[in-house]
Protein backbone atom coordinates (compact mmCIF):
# COMPACT_ATOMS: atom_id res chain seq x y z
CA UNK A 1 0.00 0.00 0.00
CA UNK A 2 1.56 3.66 -0.84
CA UNK A 3 2.15 5.86 1.88
CA UNK A 4 -0.47 8.37 2.71
CA UNK A 5 1.59 10.47 5.26
CA UNK A 6 5.11 11.77 5.39
CA UNK A 7 6.93 9.11 7.37
CA UNK A 8 10.12 9.50 9.00
CA UNK A 9 11.10 6.20 11.43
CA UNK A 10 12.11 7.27 14.57
CA UNK A 11 10.79 10.44 13.63
CA UNK A 12 14.26 11.59 12.15
CA UNK A 13 14.68 14.67 11.21
CA UNK A 14 11.11 15.84 12.29
CA UNK A 15 11.29 19.26 14.16
CA UNK A 16 8.64 18.50 16.82
CA UNK A 17 8.43 21.91 18.77
CA UNK A 18 9.40 25.71 18.90
CA UNK A 19 12.07 26.43 21.80
CA UNK A 20 14.00 28.99 23.00
CA UNK A 21 15.62 26.75 25.61
CA UNK A 22 18.55 25.14 23.44
CA UNK A 23 19.34 23.92 19.72
CA UNK A 24 22.27 21.58 18.43
CA UNK A 25 23.88 23.44 15.76
CA UNK A 26 25.57 20.53 13.73
CA UNK A 27 26.94 23.44 11.28
CA UNK A 28 28.56 25.73 13.49
CA UNK A 29 29.23 23.07 16.22
CA UNK A 30 27.61 24.69 19.04
CA UNK A 31 25.41 23.41 21.36
CA UNK A 32 23.06 26.69 21.89
CA UNK A 33 21.62 26.99 24.82
CA UNK A 34 19.49 30.23 25.94
CA UNK A 35 21.97 31.86 23.29
CA UNK A 36 25.26 30.40 24.61
CA UNK A 37 27.16 27.29 23.80
CA UNK A 38 27.12 25.03 26.61
CA UNK A 39 31.22 23.86 25.66
CA UNK A 40 32.40 27.05 26.68
CA UNK A 41 29.48 27.28 29.33
CA UNK A 42 31.40 24.17 30.72
CA UNK A 43 34.88 25.56 30.83
CA UNK A 44 34.04 28.83 33.02
CA UNK A 45 30.14 28.02 34.69
CA UNK A 46 29.33 25.83 37.25
CA UNK A 47 25.98 23.80 37.12
CA UNK A 48 24.17 26.21 39.32
CA UNK A 49 24.74 28.89 36.75
CA UNK A 50 23.10 26.57 34.40
CA UNK A 51 20.17 25.92 36.78
CA UNK A 52 19.44 29.78 37.07
CA UNK A 53 19.97 30.14 33.02
CA UNK A 54 17.63 27.14 32.06
CA UNK A 55 15.02 28.11 34.13
CA UNK A 56 15.15 31.77 34.65
CA UNK A 57 16.45 32.74 30.76
CA UNK A 58 19.78 34.54 31.75
CA UNK A 59 23.15 33.72 33.99
CA UNK A 60 22.77 35.08 37.29
CA UNK A 61 24.66 37.30 39.50
CA UNK A 62 26.80 35.89 42.53
CA UNK A 63 24.17 37.31 44.91
CA UNK A 64 21.57 35.26 42.94
CA UNK A 65 23.90 32.03 42.52
CA UNK A 66 23.93 32.40 46.24
CA UNK A 67 20.24 32.75 46.98
CA UNK A 68 19.36 29.47 44.49
CA UNK A 69 21.89 27.46 46.52
CA UNK A 70 20.25 28.38 49.71
CA UNK A 71 17.22 27.78 48.73
CA UNK A 72 17.92 24.15 46.95
CA UNK A 73 19.73 23.24 50.31
CA UNK A 74 16.08 23.78 51.73
CA UNK A 75 14.88 20.97 49.75
CA UNK A 76 17.78 18.65 50.16
CA UNK A 77 15.02 16.40 52.59
CA UNK A 78 12.58 14.05 51.52
CA UNK A 79 9.62 13.08 52.89
CA UNK A 80 10.78 9.40 54.89
CA UNK A 81 7.40 8.22 53.52
CA UNK A 82 9.23 8.08 50.60
CA UNK A 83 12.02 6.25 51.70
CA UNK A 84 9.85 3.84 53.31
CA UNK A 85 8.14 3.23 49.66
CA UNK A 86 11.67 2.55 48.54
CA UNK A 87 12.42 0.26 51.31
CA UNK A 88 9.42 -2.21 50.01
CA UNK A 89 10.99 -2.47 46.71
CA UNK A 90 12.78 -5.45 45.80
CA UNK A 91 16.52 -5.36 46.30
CA UNK A 92 16.90 -6.12 42.66
CA UNK A 93 15.71 -2.92 41.68
CA UNK A 94 17.97 -0.69 39.27
CA UNK A 95 17.85 2.67 40.68
CA UNK A 96 17.11 4.20 38.07
CA UNK A 97 13.14 2.61 38.69
CA UNK A 98 13.93 3.55 42.45
CA UNK A 99 14.40 7.16 41.48
CA UNK A 100 11.29 6.92 39.02
CA UNK A 101 8.90 5.83 41.87
CA UNK A 102 10.41 8.13 44.19
CA UNK A 103 9.73 11.21 41.62
CA UNK A 104 5.82 9.77 41.34
CA UNK A 105 5.33 9.67 44.72
CA UNK A 106 6.26 12.64 45.32
CA UNK A 107 3.33 14.41 43.04
CA UNK A 108 1.36 13.34 46.22
CA UNK A 109 2.66 15.91 48.40
CA UNK A 110 1.55 18.54 45.88
CA UNK A 111 -1.23 20.80 47.11
CA UNK A 112 -1.97 22.62 44.32
CA UNK A 113 -0.71 19.85 41.45
CA UNK A 114 -3.55 20.83 38.81
CA UNK A 115 -1.99 24.39 38.35
CA UNK A 116 0.34 24.42 35.59
CA UNK A 117 1.45 27.98 35.75
CA UNK A 118 5.23 28.76 35.07
CA UNK A 119 5.40 30.26 38.34
CA UNK A 120 4.16 27.23 40.16
CA UNK A 121 6.35 25.34 37.30
CA UNK A 122 9.52 26.63 38.43
CA UNK A 123 8.55 26.44 42.24
CA UNK A 124 8.31 22.64 41.75
CA UNK A 125 10.98 22.90 39.67
CA UNK A 126 13.66 24.25 42.14
CA UNK A 127 11.75 21.46 44.68
CA UNK A 128 12.90 18.41 42.51
CA UNK A 129 16.08 19.84 41.90
CA UNK A 130 17.13 19.80 45.79
CA UNK A 131 15.21 16.47 46.50
CA UNK A 132 16.49 14.23 42.98
CA UNK A 133 19.86 14.09 44.01
CA UNK A 134 19.03 12.51 47.95
CA UNK A 135 16.39 10.24 46.41
CA UNK A 136 19.16 9.01 43.34
CA UNK A 137 21.86 7.88 45.96
CA UNK A 138 19.77 7.02 48.95
CA UNK A 139 17.38 4.63 46.19
CA UNK A 140 20.77 3.17 45.85
CA UNK A 141 21.74 3.01 49.03
CA UNK A 142 18.23 1.78 50.72
CA UNK A 143 18.12 -1.16 47.62
CA UNK A 144 21.86 -2.18 49.02
CA UNK A 145 20.88 -2.20 52.55
CA UNK A 146 22.76 0.70 53.68
CA UNK A 147 21.66 3.90 55.81
CA UNK A 148 20.37 6.61 53.75
CA UNK A 149 22.80 9.65 54.13
CA UNK A 150 21.87 13.03 55.23
CA UNK A 151 22.97 15.97 52.63
CA UNK A 152 25.57 17.97 53.81
CA UNK A 153 24.66 21.65 54.27
CA UNK A 154 27.88 22.92 54.12
CA UNK A 155 29.24 21.82 50.83
CA UNK A 156 28.33 23.05 47.88
CA UNK A 157 25.50 21.74 45.94
CA UNK A 158 27.65 19.63 43.59
CA UNK A 159 29.87 18.82 46.27
CA UNK A 160 27.48 17.37 48.23
CA UNK A 161 25.24 15.68 45.47
CA UNK A 162 28.96 13.93 45.40
CA UNK A 163 29.32 13.21 48.71
CA UNK A 164 25.90 11.17 48.46
CA UNK A 165 26.75 8.69 45.91
CA UNK A 166 30.59 8.19 46.49
CA UNK A 167 29.98 8.79 50.85
CA UNK A 168 33.25 10.98 50.64
CA UNK A 169 33.81 14.76 50.46
CA UNK A 170 35.40 15.74 46.86
CA UNK A 171 38.76 17.26 46.69
CA UNK A 172 38.71 20.60 44.35
CA UNK A 173 39.42 18.55 41.27
CA UNK A 174 36.58 15.85 42.21
CA UNK A 175 34.25 18.59 42.73
CA UNK A 176 34.71 20.50 39.91
CA UNK A 177 35.05 17.53 37.17
CA UNK A 178 32.08 16.29 38.52
CA UNK A 179 29.94 19.43 38.94
CA UNK A 180 31.39 19.80 34.88
CA UNK A 181 29.63 16.22 34.08
CA UNK A 182 26.41 17.76 35.51
CA UNK A 183 26.71 20.98 32.97
CA UNK A 184 27.23 18.65 30.35
CA UNK A 185 24.25 16.26 31.22
CA UNK A 186 22.19 19.28 31.92
CA UNK A 187 20.33 20.04 28.70
CA UNK A 188 20.23 18.97 25.01
CA UNK A 189 17.80 19.76 22.68
CA UNK A 190 15.12 17.12 21.64
CA UNK A 191 16.23 13.49 23.00
CA UNK A 192 13.79 10.46 23.73
CA UNK A 193 13.52 11.98 27.36
CA UNK A 194 12.56 15.44 26.49
CA UNK A 195 10.57 14.66 23.96
CA UNK A 196 8.46 12.13 26.60
CA UNK A 197 8.12 14.54 28.94
CA UNK A 198 6.98 16.98 26.35
CA UNK A 199 4.59 14.92 24.99
CA UNK A 200 3.27 13.58 28.22
CA UNK A 201 3.19 17.48 29.37
CA UNK A 202 1.10 18.25 26.21
CA UNK A 203 -2.24 16.34 27.80
CA UNK A 204 -1.87 18.77 30.67
CA UNK A 205 -0.38 16.55 32.98
CA UNK A 206 1.68 17.67 35.78
CA UNK A 207 5.57 18.19 36.11
CA UNK A 208 5.73 14.72 38.35
CA UNK A 209 4.54 12.53 35.76
CA UNK A 210 6.46 14.57 32.95
CA UNK A 211 9.51 13.94 34.56
CA UNK A 212 8.61 10.11 35.83
CA UNK A 213 7.91 8.98 32.12
CA UNK A 214 11.30 10.86 31.13
CA UNK A 215 13.38 8.97 33.81
CA UNK A 216 11.56 5.65 31.93
CA UNK A 217 13.03 6.57 28.57
CA UNK A 218 16.62 8.01 29.73
CA UNK A 219 16.98 4.77 31.58
CA UNK A 220 17.11 3.00 28.22
CA UNK A 221 20.68 1.81 27.05
CA UNK A 222 20.14 3.47 23.52
CA UNK A 223 20.12 6.72 25.73
CA UNK A 224 21.42 7.74 29.14
CA UNK A 225 21.67 4.07 30.07
CA UNK A 226 24.64 3.56 27.49
CA UNK A 227 26.77 5.22 30.58
CA UNK A 228 26.84 2.40 32.91
CA UNK A 229 26.65 -0.26 29.67
CA UNK A 230 30.05 1.37 28.39
CA UNK A 231 31.41 0.72 32.09
CA UNK A 232 30.63 -2.75 32.38
CA UNK A 233 32.03 -3.47 28.97
CA UNK A 234 35.86 -1.49 29.50
CA UNK A 235 35.67 -3.52 32.89
CA UNK A 236 35.43 -6.67 30.49
CA UNK A 237 39.16 -6.29 29.24
CA UNK A 238 41.89 -5.32 31.52
CA UNK A 239 44.07 -4.69 28.50
CA UNK A 240 44.03 -2.35 25.72
CA UNK A 241 44.87 -5.17 23.28
CA UNK A 242 41.66 -7.17 24.97
CA UNK A 243 39.31 -4.02 24.87
CA UNK A 244 40.42 -3.63 20.71
CA UNK A 245 39.76 -6.89 20.48
CA UNK A 246 36.27 -6.86 22.45
CA UNK A 247 35.06 -3.85 20.30
CA UNK A 248 36.37 -5.86 17.02
CA UNK A 249 34.57 -8.87 18.11
CA UNK A 250 31.09 -6.47 18.80
CA UNK A 251 31.58 -4.94 15.27
CA UNK A 252 32.06 -8.42 13.53
CA UNK A 253 28.88 -9.46 15.29
CA UNK A 254 26.83 -6.44 14.51
CA UNK A 255 26.51 -5.38 18.05
CA UNK A 256 25.39 -1.61 19.07
CA UNK A 257 29.03 -0.14 20.76
CA UNK A 258 28.12 1.41 23.54
CA UNK A 259 29.06 4.54 23.95
CA UNK A 260 29.42 5.53 19.92
CA UNK A 261 26.94 7.11 17.34
CA UNK A 262 24.43 9.70 17.81
CA UNK A 263 21.23 10.98 15.58
CA UNK A 264 22.24 14.46 15.56
CA UNK A 265 26.07 14.55 15.59
CA UNK A 266 25.96 11.38 13.37
CA UNK A 267 29.11 10.77 12.20
CA UNK A 268 31.07 13.68 14.40
CA UNK A 269 32.83 13.39 17.89
CA UNK A 270 29.77 14.61 20.54
CA UNK A 271 31.72 18.09 21.09
CA UNK A 272 30.72 17.29 25.44
CA UNK A 273 32.47 13.69 24.95
CA UNK A 274 35.67 15.60 24.53
CA UNK A 275 35.54 17.75 27.48
CA UNK A 276 35.19 14.23 29.83
CA UNK A 277 38.26 13.01 27.49
CA UNK A 278 39.89 15.91 28.91
CA UNK A 279 38.61 15.87 32.96
CA UNK A 280 39.48 11.60 32.45
CA UNK A 281 42.76 12.54 31.07
CA UNK A 282 43.27 14.55 34.54
CA UNK A 283 42.13 12.26 36.90
CA UNK A 284 44.71 9.58 35.13
CA UNK A 285 47.32 12.21 35.70
CA UNK A 286 46.68 12.66 39.22
CA UNK A 287 46.70 9.07 40.08
CA UNK A 288 49.61 8.78 37.54
CA UNK A 289 47.42 5.47 36.29
CA UNK A 290 46.55 5.65 32.91
CA UNK A 291 45.25 2.24 31.39
CA UNK A 292 41.29 3.48 31.33
CA UNK A 293 42.24 6.67 29.28
CA UNK A 294 44.43 4.28 26.68
CA UNK A 295 41.69 1.96 26.81
CA UNK A 296 39.20 4.31 25.29
CA UNK A 297 41.47 6.03 23.26
CA UNK A 298 42.32 2.35 21.57
CA UNK A 299 38.39 1.65 20.81
CA UNK A 300 38.00 5.38 19.32
CA UNK A 301 40.50 4.29 17.00
CA UNK A 302 39.06 1.25 16.00
CA UNK A 303 35.60 2.57 15.66
CA UNK A 304 36.86 5.38 13.70
CA UNK A 305 39.02 2.68 11.39
CA UNK A 306 36.30 0.42 11.92
CA UNK A 307 32.81 2.20 11.03
CA UNK A 308 33.88 6.03 10.93
CA UNK A 309 31.65 6.45 14.02
CA UNK A 310 32.50 8.67 16.68
CA UNK A 311 32.29 8.74 21.21
CA UNK A 312 29.39 10.74 22.71
CA UNK A 313 29.36 11.88 26.02
CA UNK A 314 28.63 8.71 27.81
CA UNK A 315 31.57 6.69 26.62
CA UNK A 316 33.67 9.40 28.53
CA UNK A 317 31.46 10.35 31.35
CA UNK A 318 31.39 6.48 32.66
CA UNK A 319 35.51 6.12 33.20
CA UNK A 320 35.54 9.37 34.91
CA UNK A 321 32.77 8.31 36.96
CA UNK A 322 34.43 5.28 37.98
CA UNK A 323 37.66 7.49 38.88
CA UNK A 324 35.63 9.18 40.94
CA UNK A 325 34.41 6.35 42.77
CA UNK A 326 30.99 6.57 41.67
CA UNK A 327 29.14 2.91 42.32
CA UNK A 328 28.04 2.32 38.35
CA UNK A 329 24.61 1.82 38.80
CA UNK A 330 24.20 5.61 39.62
CA UNK A 331 25.78 6.97 36.38
CA UNK A 332 22.45 6.91 34.88
CA UNK A 333 20.20 8.14 37.62
CA UNK A 334 23.51 11.02 38.07
CA UNK A 335 22.44 11.86 34.58
CA UNK A 336 18.65 12.41 34.68
CA UNK A 337 19.33 14.26 38.45
CA UNK A 338 21.43 16.92 36.29
CA UNK A 339 18.50 16.78 33.01
CA UNK A 340 15.99 17.34 35.84
CA UNK A 341 16.70 21.28 35.17
CA UNK A 342 16.72 20.89 31.23
CA UNK A 343 12.94 18.56 31.69
CA UNK A 344 11.97 21.07 34.12
CA UNK A 345 12.09 23.99 31.29
CA UNK A 346 11.02 21.90 28.30
CA UNK A 347 7.41 21.36 30.58
CA UNK A 348 7.05 24.77 31.30
CA UNK A 349 7.21 25.87 28.12
CA UNK A 350 5.34 23.14 26.85
CA UNK A 351 2.24 24.27 29.42
CA UNK A 352 3.08 27.52 28.49
CA UNK A 353 2.41 27.37 25.14
CA UNK A 354 0.36 23.37 24.30
CA UNK A 355 -1.00 22.03 21.42
CA UNK A 356 -1.45 17.90 22.53
CA UNK A 357 0.61 16.06 20.43
CA UNK A 358 -1.43 13.59 18.79
CA UNK A 359 0.46 11.89 14.90
CA UNK A 360 -0.92 10.07 12.84
CA UNK A 361 0.28 6.39 11.41
CA UNK A 362 0.56 4.94 8.10
CA UNK A 363 -1.55 2.05 8.32
CA UNK A 364 -0.40 -1.06 6.78
CA UNK A 365 -2.86 -3.83 8.43
CA UNK A 366 -5.63 -5.30 6.86
CA UNK A 367 -8.65 -3.78 5.58
CA UNK A 368 -12.07 -5.06 4.87
CA UNK A 369 -12.44 -8.27 6.81
CA UNK A 370 -15.83 -9.05 8.20
CA UNK A 371 -16.51 -10.68 11.56
CA UNK A 372 -19.43 -12.80 9.86
CA UNK A 373 -18.35 -16.62 8.92
C1 LIG B 1 23.92 11.00 26.08
C2 LIG B 1 23.17 10.07 25.17
O1 LIG B 1 22.06 9.64 25.47
S1 LIG B 1 23.88 9.76 23.69
C3 LIG B 1 23.28 8.16 23.14
C4 LIG B 1 23.81 7.05 24.00
N1 LIG B 1 23.54 5.76 23.37
C5 LIG B 1 24.52 4.93 22.96
O2 LIG B 1 25.69 5.18 23.09
C6 LIG B 1 24.08 3.62 22.35
C7 LIG B 1 24.85 3.27 21.08
N2 LIG B 1 24.45 4.14 19.99
C8 LIG B 1 23.34 3.87 19.22
O3 LIG B 1 22.65 2.86 19.41
C9 LIG B 1 22.94 4.87 18.15
O4 LIG B 1 24.06 5.51 17.63
C10 LIG B 1 21.92 5.93 18.69
C11 LIG B 1 20.73 5.23 19.39
C12 LIG B 1 22.60 6.86 19.68
C13 LIG B 1 21.40 6.74 17.49
O5 LIG B 1 20.59 5.92 16.74
P1 LIG B 1 20.10 6.28 15.25
O6 LIG B 1 20.22 7.72 15.00
O7 LIG B 1 18.78 5.64 15.06
O8 LIG B 1 21.19 5.59 14.32
P2 LIG B 1 21.21 4.08 13.86
O9 LIG B 1 21.13 3.15 15.02
O10 LIG B 1 20.19 3.90 12.77
O11 LIG B 1 22.68 4.00 13.24
C14 LIG B 1 23.02 4.37 11.92
C15 LIG B 1 24.11 3.40 11.43
O12 LIG B 1 25.26 3.52 12.27
C16 LIG B 1 25.48 2.30 12.98
N3 LIG B 1 25.72 2.62 14.39
C17 LIG B 1 25.24 3.68 15.07
N4 LIG B 1 25.66 3.65 16.34
C18 LIG B 1 26.45 2.56 16.43
C19 LIG B 1 27.18 2.00 17.49
N5 LIG B 1 27.17 2.56 18.70
N6 LIG B 1 27.87 0.86 17.26
C20 LIG B 1 27.87 0.27 16.06
N7 LIG B 1 27.19 0.76 15.00
C21 LIG B 1 26.50 1.90 15.20
C22 LIG B 1 24.19 1.50 12.86
O13 LIG B 1 24.41 0.12 12.95
C23 LIG B 1 23.69 1.95 11.50
O14 LIG B 1 24.41 1.27 10.52
P3 LIG B 1 23.69 0.72 9.19
O15 LIG B 1 23.18 1.96 8.51
O16 LIG B 1 24.78 0.01 8.50
O17 LIG B 1 22.58 -0.16 9.68
O1 LIG C 1 20.44 14.17 22.25
C1 LIG C 1 20.23 12.95 22.35
O2 LIG C 1 19.53 12.29 21.54
C2 LIG C 1 20.81 12.18 23.47
C3 LIG C 1 21.83 12.95 24.22
O3 LIG C 1 22.94 13.11 23.79
C4 LIG C 1 21.41 13.60 25.47
O4 LIG C 1 20.24 13.50 25.86
O5 LIG C 1 22.26 14.24 26.11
Amino acid sequence: MKAEKNFSPGLDGIVAAETSISFLDTVQSEIVIRGYDLIELSKTNTYLDIVHLLLEGVLPTEEEKRKIEDELKTEYEVPQEIFNILHLLPQQTHPMDGLRTGISALAGYDNDIDNCSVEMNKNRAYKLLGKVPTIVANSYRILNNQQPLTPLQDLSYSANFFYLVTGKKPTPLEEKIFDTSLVLYSEHEMPNSTFTARVIASTRSDLYGALTGAVASLKGNLHGGANEAVMYMLLEAKTVAEFEELIETKIYKKEKIMGFGHRVYMKKMDPRALMMKEALKQLCDQKGDYLLYEMCEAGERVMEREKGIYPNLDYYAAPVYWMLGIPIPLYTPIFLSSRTVGLCAHVMEQHANNRIFRPRVNYIGERNLTSKQ
